[in-house]
C-alpha cells in the first residue's frame, strides 16, 4: 500500500511514500479474521461439512440444486477508479519558503497526512496483473530505442509509478506470506495488499541518447586565451636596470630582446615594453632612445591618433619624454595585445629546419593566399580610416604590423613617425599627398615581402614578381603592382577596394563565420558561472557538521529535498548498480534548477522507502530558502 498525501495547497509536487508495515489500513488485515465470510473447504471438496453445526467458522451456503460452477470466480470490481482519480490531485510537497508548512518526507509524517482514500490499495485485482509483461531488468539495457528513454521523462514517470504496483514480485510475496491453506485455492479472490516495489532504476531520467552538447570552449581556443592571460603576468628578467616607474607606468617588461641584432626605427632604435598603467591595465610603451624633443607641438599628431579607434590599428594613448632610462627618451603608450607577434616573426623570420615526412626541411611555407587577402583587406581598411582622418600611417612594415589573433592584424606604432619627423616649418597635422602615396608604396612592399617571405623582396623586383606570379593569383599581383605603381594625383587606397570587390565578400563571410564560431563557444560556457554559484550553495547547505545532530536541519523540509536532489544529480547508479558519471546529466539538472523550470523530477530516498515528485521550481525555492536561512544565522 502506498499513499498519496492529501495536498494542503495547489502545489504541483506529488509525494509518494512507501507504506509502513504497521499500517492501519483495513485492507491489509490478516486473512484469518474474515474467515467467517469464506466458504468452507469441506463444502468444496466433499460437498458438505460435518463440523457445520459443531463450530466450523467458515460459511456454509445452502446446497445448490445444480453443481457449482468450476469457472474462476470474477474478481471484485475494483473500486479504485474513484480513489485513483483523487490521487491524481494529490500533491503534497510545499517548499518551506511558501506560507504553508512543508510536507515531511519522512515516512511517519507522510502516513499521518495520508488519507486512506488515496491509498494505493486501490490497485487492480490480481487477475489483471497477468496481462502485464513480467519485470525484466535487462530489457532496457539491450534496447537502443530512443523512444523508450523518452518514456522516462519526469512527466511520464509519475503515472508509470502509480501503475507499477503490478509485477511478478506479487507472486513471490504471496507465496512467502500467504498461508499454505489459502495458496492451494484459487477460488478465494486475492487480497488487495501493498506489495513492496523493488526500486526501478530505469525510472531515473537517462542522459539524452544523442551526444551531449559540449559545455566548454574548444581546447585550441581555450589554450590560446589561457596563454594570453598568462603572458600578462610574466615578470621581467632580473638585472635589466629598468626604472620602477615612469609617468605612472610601472612594472616594465621588455617585449623584445635587448641584445643581438636590432633594426632601426628611422634613424633611431626603439624598444617595446609592457607596463602596468595607472588604470591597472597593461600597456605597451614604445621607447625611442636618445631622442631630444625640440618642439612640444610634435605631440599634436599623437592627440589626433589617440582619437582614432579602428579594429586594425593599435590604439594610441599618450606620448611623453623621460629621462628615467638615463637618457632622453621619447615614449609613446599604446594598447597592449597579449601574445602578439609581428608579421615578420609570424611569416618571414627564418626558422630552424624541421622534419617533414621524415626529411629535414628548411623551406619557409608561403603564406596562404586567403590569409594574405585577409591581411590586405584589414591593413587597407586601417589605412583608409587614417587617411580619411587626415593622418598618414607612415610605418607600414612587416615588423610594425602585429598579429593579435587568428589572422587578425593591427598596425602598431602609429603616430611615432609624426613626432620623430616633426617639421616646425610645416606645423599642423594635415597629411600631405606625398605621405599618402608613400603609405601605398610601403603597403605594396609589405605585400611583396609576405608573398616572397623576404623583407627585401622589392630590391630584386623582377624575381619577386616571378615568385608572386608562380604562387598567387593575378588579382593579388595586380593589387601589389597598383600599390607600387607611380604616385598619381588620383591614386588612393579607396581604389584598391574597387579592385578586390569579391574578395571583400569572402572576407566578410569568414568574419561572420568566425563570429558564429565564437558565439557558439561563448554559449557553451554561458551557464558555467551560474552553475558554480549553485554548486557553492549546495556545498554550504549539505551536511553541515554543526547541524549533524540536528535532524530537523538535514532530514526534514527543504534540506531533505536538497539532499535527495543532490543524490539524484550526483549519486545515481544505473540498473547494474554502477555509478552514473554523466557530466551532461549534472549540467542539465543544474541548469534546470537554476532556471526553476516546472519540469518535475522524481527523488528517491536512500532507503528507497520514500519517493518525492518535485518540480525544479520547488527545489529552487528550497535551495534559496535554506541558503537564506543559513545566511541569517
Ligand atoms: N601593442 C602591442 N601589444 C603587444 N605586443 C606588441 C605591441 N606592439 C609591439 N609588440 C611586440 O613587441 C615586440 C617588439 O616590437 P617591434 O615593433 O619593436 O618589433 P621588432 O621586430 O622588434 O622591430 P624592431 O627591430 O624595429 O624593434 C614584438 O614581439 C611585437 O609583437
Amino acid at each position: 500500500m502506498a499513499f498519496f498525501a492529501r495536498p494542503q495547497s495547489a502545489s504541483a509536487a506529488v509525494k509518494i511514500v512507501a507504506p509502513s508495515t504497521a499500517s492501519a489500513d483495513p485492507t491489509k488485515t490478516s486473512p484469518k479474521k474474515d474467515s467467517t465470510q469464506r466458504q468452507c473447504r469441506n463444502i468444496l471438496i466433499y460437498g458438505s461439512c460435518k463440523f457445520q453445526d459443531k463450530g466450523c467458522i467458515y460459511s456454509h451456503p445452502p446446497r445448490p440444486t445444480t453443481p457449482p460452477s468450476t469457472s474462476t470466480p470474477q474478481p471484485e470490481t475494483p473500486t479504485s477508479t474513484a480513489k485513483l482519480s483523487q490521487a491524481v490531485n494529490a500533491p503534497v510537497f510545499v517548499p518551506r519558503s511558501s506560507s504553508l508548512p512543508p510536507a515531511s518526507p519522512t515516512l511517519s509524517r507522510a502516513q499521518a497526512q495520508t488519507p486512506p482514500t488515496a491509498s494505493l490499495s486501490t490497485s487492480p485485482p490480481a487477475t489483471e496483473y497477468d496481462e502485464h509483461d513480467p519485470y525484466d531488468p535487462n530489457y532496457y539495457i539491450s534496447s537502443d530505442n530512443n523512444g523508450l528513454y523518452n518514456m522516462y521523462t519526469p512527466e511520464a514517470v509519475v503515472p508509470q509509478m502509480q501503475a507499477l504496483d503490478v509485477n511478478p514480485y506479487d507472486k513471490l510475496y504471496e507465496s512467502q506470506f500467504q498461508p499454505e491453506y489459502e495458496q492451494s485455492f484459487e477460488y478465494y479472490p486475492p487480497q488487495s495488499t501493498f506489495i513492496r516495489q523493488p526500486l526501478n532504476y530505469h525510472l531515473y531520467s537517462h542522459p539524452p541518447p544523442s551526444p551531449p552538447p559540449s559545455h566548454f570552449i574548444s581546447p585550441n581556443l581555450h589554450a590560446d586565451l589561457l596563454l594570453r592571460s598568462e603572458v600578462v603576468h610574466t615578470a621581467p628578467a632580473p638585472g635589466l636596470n629598468l626604472p620602477d616607474e615612469i609617468q605612472g607606468y610601472h612594472t616594465l617588461v621588455p617585449l623584445e630582446s635587448m641584445t643581438g641584432e636590432r633594426r632601426k626605427f628611422g634613424n633611431w632604435y626603439s624598444t617595446v615594453y609592457r607596463a602596468t598603467g595607472k588604470d591597472s591595465r597593461s600597456h605597451v610603451l614604445r621607447r625611442v632612445s636618445d631622442f631630444r624633443l625640440a618642439h612640444q607641438a610634435a605631440f599634436q599628431s599623437i592627440e589626433q591618433w589617440s582619437q582614432l579607434r579602428h579594429p586594425n590599428i593599435v590604439s594610441v594613448h599618450e606620448a611623453f619624454t623621460t629621462r628615467s632610462f638615463g637618457d632622453n627618451s621619447l615614449v609613446v603608450a599604446y594598447t597592449y595585445h597579449p601574445n602578439a607577434q609581428t608579421l615578420y616573426d609570424a611569416h618571414i623570420k627564418p626558422r630552424p629546419p624541421t622534419f617533414v615526412h621524415g626529411r629535414l626541411q628548411v623551406a619557409q611555407p608561403h603564406v596562404p593566399e586567403r590569409t594574405l587577402w585577409s591581411y590586405i583587406i584589414q591593413i587597407a581598411g586601417a589605412m583608409k580610416a587614417a587617411h580619411d582622418q587626415g593622418l598618414a600611417v607612415r610605418m607600414i612594415d612587416v615588423t610594425k604590423v602585429i598579429v593579435t589573433g587568428r589572422n587578425r592584424v593591427r598596425i602598431s606604432s602609429c603616430g611615432l613617425a609624426d613626432v620623430l619627423t616633426y617639421n616646425p616649418a610645416s606645423p599642423g597635422v594635415s597629411v600631405s599627398a606625398a605621405q599618402i602615396q608613400e603609405d601605398l608604396v610601403m603597403f605594396g612592399k609589405l605585400i611583396m615581402a609576405l608573398c616572397c617571405n623576404n623583407v627585401a623582396a622589392t630590391s630584386n623586383f623582377a624575381k619577386s614578381l616571378e615568385v608572386v606570379t608562380q604562387h598567387y593569383s593575378a588579382d593579388l599581383k595586380n593589387v601589389a603592382l597598383f600599390c607600387l605603381s607611380k604616385p598619381g594625383a588620383h591614386k588612393h587606397i579607396g581604389q584598391l577596394f574597387d579592385m578586390i570587390g569579391s574578395r571583400l565578400l569572402t572576407e566578410m563571410d569568414d568574419l561572420q563565420n568566425g563570429m558564429d564560431f565564437l558565439e557558439g563557444q561563448l554559449l557553451s560556457e554561458l551557464e558555467n558561472a551560474r552553475l558554480v554559484r549553485l554548486l557553492t550553495k549546495f556545498g554550504f547547505i549539505n551536511e553541515r557538521p554543526e547541524f549533524a545532530r540536528d535532524s530537523r536541519w538535514s532530514e526534514t523540509g527543504d534540506r531533505y529535498i536538497i539532499k535527495l536532489f543532490r543524490d539524484y544529480v550526483f549519486h545515481q547508479v544505473d540498473e547494474r548498480g554502477r555509478p552514473v558519471l554523466s557530466l551532461s546529466h549534472v549540467l542539465s539538472c543544474l541548469n534546470k534548477l537554476d532556471a526553476g523550470t516546472d519540469e518535475r523530477v522524481m527523488l528517491v530516498s536512500r532507503d528507497e522507502q520514500s519517493v518525492l515528485v518535485v518540480s525544479y521550481k520547488d527545489i529552487k525555492a528550497c535551495v534559496s530558502s535554506a541558503f537564506a536561512e543559513l545566511s541569517q544565522r
